[in-house]
């Protein structure tokens, strides 16, 4: 139930597969890339054509986070590429039930992100087709910046929503999330956590992995 995605957002690209393999022998649940074009987020990172490289090195879900504008023109190019998960912006796609429709329709996982600003009722009439609603922590563009404690009522009221409709969606945070937080994350409703600088920043990203790991199973039993 509760799962670890690092982050590559940090990581160190001239080392990426011996990095990305560290994170899996330390027990990472899913791979989590974030796309970013520039527009949507004032970064760029890269597309379809690294992932599907990035794919050969692990079998683990990639768990891919759209922050581009329009995610509907690609979602085809990030399935070829190897997604299991793909992630759009409710803020980035006008028609939001139909791009989740899409991805759903070529055997992917739909997941849909709110920034911190946008309100869980801009998605309520949708919750029977989502996956995954993924709660920025941060305001999305960068690893490394600090956990918005505002987000804690959004996480909790969106916990109690799923809970008290029997729904089956998991929820991701991301942004922020660190060893010394993870387990007061764990207690508002998240289960899914994206974990950047924490991970990929460390001395050994093995180890550190299998920190994070640790937290949530001794909160768990
Ligand atoms: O989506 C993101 C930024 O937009 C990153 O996944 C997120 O910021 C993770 O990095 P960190 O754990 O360092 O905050």
């Amino acid at each position: 139930m509760y799962k670890i995605s690092p982050s590559i957002l940090s990581a160190d690209f001239s080392n990426i597969k011996e990095d990305i393999l560290k994170t899996v022998e330390g027990g990472a649940d899913y791979i989590h890339l974030d796309v970013m074009d520039g527009l949507f987020v004032p970064n760029i990172t890269f597309g379809a054509p690294v992932i599907k490289k990035l794919r050969k090195i692990t079998n683990k879900p990639f768990d891919v986070h759209l922050m581009i504008e329009k995610p509907e023109r690609f979602i085809e190019d990030f399935k070829d590429a190897g997604a299991d998960i793909i992630t759009v912006h409710q803020e980035a796609s006008i028609h939001l039930h139909r791009t989740i429709t899409q991805i759903k329709s070529l055997g992917l996982k739909a997941g849909v992100s709110l920034n911190p600003a946008t309100p869980i009722e801009t998605i309520k009439h949708l919750l029977n087709d989502i996956d995954m609603i993924l709660i920025m922590t941060v305001n999305p563009g960068f690893g490394g910046q600090g956990l918005i404690k505002e987000m804690k009522e959004k996480v909790m009221e969106l916990r109690a929503i799923i809970d008290d409709n029997n729904l089956d969606i998991d929820i991701q945070v991301d942004g922020g999330v660190k060893l010394d937080n993870i387990e007061e994350l764990k207690s508002w409703g998240a289960n899914i956590f994206v974990v950047g600088s924490g991970i990929f920043k460390a001395k050994d990203i093995e180890l550190e992995t299998k920190k994070y790991k640790q937290k949530l199973i001794q909160k768990d039993s």
